[in-house]
């Protein structure tokens, strides 16, 4: 299998992704190619109640990491259209998580299903998560103004190259 390589963050300010948000969680995501992975500890400031990380908060981090894989592997921009999460055991403030994300089923030439599922440190699946994507062209991302033409570079060199 081919090795790990990391991806490029290209959007400072995105909650899941960006490095500059204070707010959010500061994904980094690494590729091999068939699979794309990231792992990371919830700060304190997400919690549900007591220890307890919210499940939408492990939403969406399944939903960043099937986006990613989505637009990485099959080098298309997308939208999430649909997701389904189920929550298997509990994840706590602190804990470090590992996220895996793969295509599972090109559906047509504009939709991809996606599966990703968020581990503990013991490889217990804490949730796993089933997303139907659509794909898009980046003349369609543009035409429907989901892309400023500054950040068109970054995103289509991000698509298929490592940081
Ligand atoms: C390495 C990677 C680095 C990346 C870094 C960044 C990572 C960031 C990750 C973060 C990411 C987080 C991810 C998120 O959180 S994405 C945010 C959450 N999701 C959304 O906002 C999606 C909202 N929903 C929609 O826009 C539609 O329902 C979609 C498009 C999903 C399906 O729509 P559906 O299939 O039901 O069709 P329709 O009949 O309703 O059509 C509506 C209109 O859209 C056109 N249309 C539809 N599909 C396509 C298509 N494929 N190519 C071209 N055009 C398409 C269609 O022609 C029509 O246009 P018009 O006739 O009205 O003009």
């Amino acid at each position: 299998m081919a090795e790990w390589r990391a991806l490029k963050n290209i959007d400072p300010h995105c909650f899941a992704c960006g490095q500059g948000n204070s707010h959010g969680l500061h994904m980094r995501f690494f590729s091999n190619g068939e699979r794309v992975k990231s792992r990371l500890v919830i700060p304190d400031h997400l919690r549900g109640w007591h220890t307890l990380v919210h499940g939408g908060v492990l939403a969406t981090i399944l939903d960043e990491a099937m986006s990613w894989a989505a637009i990485h592997l099959t080098g298309h921009f997308i939208l999430t259209q649909e997701m389904t999460v189920r929550f298997k055991k509990p994840v706590h403030i602190g804990e470090e998580i590992r996220v895996q994300s793969f295509v599972n089923e090109r559906v047509s030439p504009k939709k991809a299903g996606l599966k990703a599922e968020i581990c503990n440190m013991s490889g217990d699946v804490c949730a796993e998560s089933s997303g139907l994507f659509a794909l898009f062209t980046t003349e369609d991302f543009i035409r429907k103004d989901l892309v400023p033409a500054h950040m068109l570079e970054a995103m289509n060199e991000s698509m298929w190259r490592s940081a």
